[in-house]
């Protein structure tokens, strides 16, 4: 499978709903603090929305959650790999998503033989405290020529405007969280991010 370019991150099913009627085939759900059954929910929502229109949805973090409901596709940062059981998070046929920052964590994630690799962030992000400065688009094409055919995503700080930036720099698929989420018109804001990606 080709993963598509732009691949938005979004922190509800109901954004989820929103997004992929409009053409979105690859999104990740990122639930942070919350009750196993209300992501039990949301992840079911967001899943038989996705498959209904034909869109890989991503589950952030949860893996064994991912494994109960079926779901097709994982993203672990190394952290989340500290705990996670990737033996049964691939015998379960688990697509995998690894977040890197650095050599040594890239070095981690090319052993797992993920289906994407990802950078961030690339610029200053306003979602998430990080301990990494921006990495920078001449990082991107540091990290492309090193994960080779694996397919690399660029984070943080990305908006429509930097996406050609990214892709230029060697990056496959551009991801975005508050791009859209913060912008006064999301639905146009996706519109324009999968223009920008065509
Ligand atoms: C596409 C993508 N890239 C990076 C991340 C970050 O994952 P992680 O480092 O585990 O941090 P959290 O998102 O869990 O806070 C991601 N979620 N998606
Ligand atoms: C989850 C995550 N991992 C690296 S940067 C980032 C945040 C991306 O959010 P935004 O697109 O709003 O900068
Ligand atoms: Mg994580």
């Amino acid at each position: 499978m080709t993963l598509p370019r732009f691949y938005p991150v979004f922190d509800s099913a109901d954004w989820v709903v929103r997004a992929v009627p409009l053409g979105v085939r690859l999104v990740q759900l990122r639930i942070k603090e919350r009750q196993d059954d209300d992501l039990r929910a949301e992840i079911q929502t967001a899943l038989a929305c996705c498959r209904q229109h034909g869109a890989a949805l991503v589950i952030n973090d949860h893996w064994q959650l991912a494994i109960e409901l079926g779901a097709d596709w994982l993203h672990l940062g190394q952290e989340d790999l500290d705990t996670a059981d990737i033996a049964a998070i691939r015998r379960a046929g688990l697509k995998l998503g690894v977040s890197t920052h650095d050599h040594t964590e890239l070095d981690r994630a090319l052993a797992l033989a993920p289906e994407y690799i990802a950078l961030g962030p690339v610029y200053p992000t306003i979602l998430k405290k990080m301990k990494w400065t921006e990495q920078g688009l001449d990082r991107l094409t540091e990290w492309k020529g090193l994960v080779g055919d694996i397919p690399l995503c660029a984070i943080g700080g990305m908006s429509v405007e930097r996406a050609a930036g990214a892709y230029a720099a060697g990056a496959d698929m551009v991801a975005a969280v508050t791009d859209i989420t913060l912008n006064a018109d999301p639905d146009t804001r996706i519109c324009a991010w999968l223009k920008a990606a065509a």
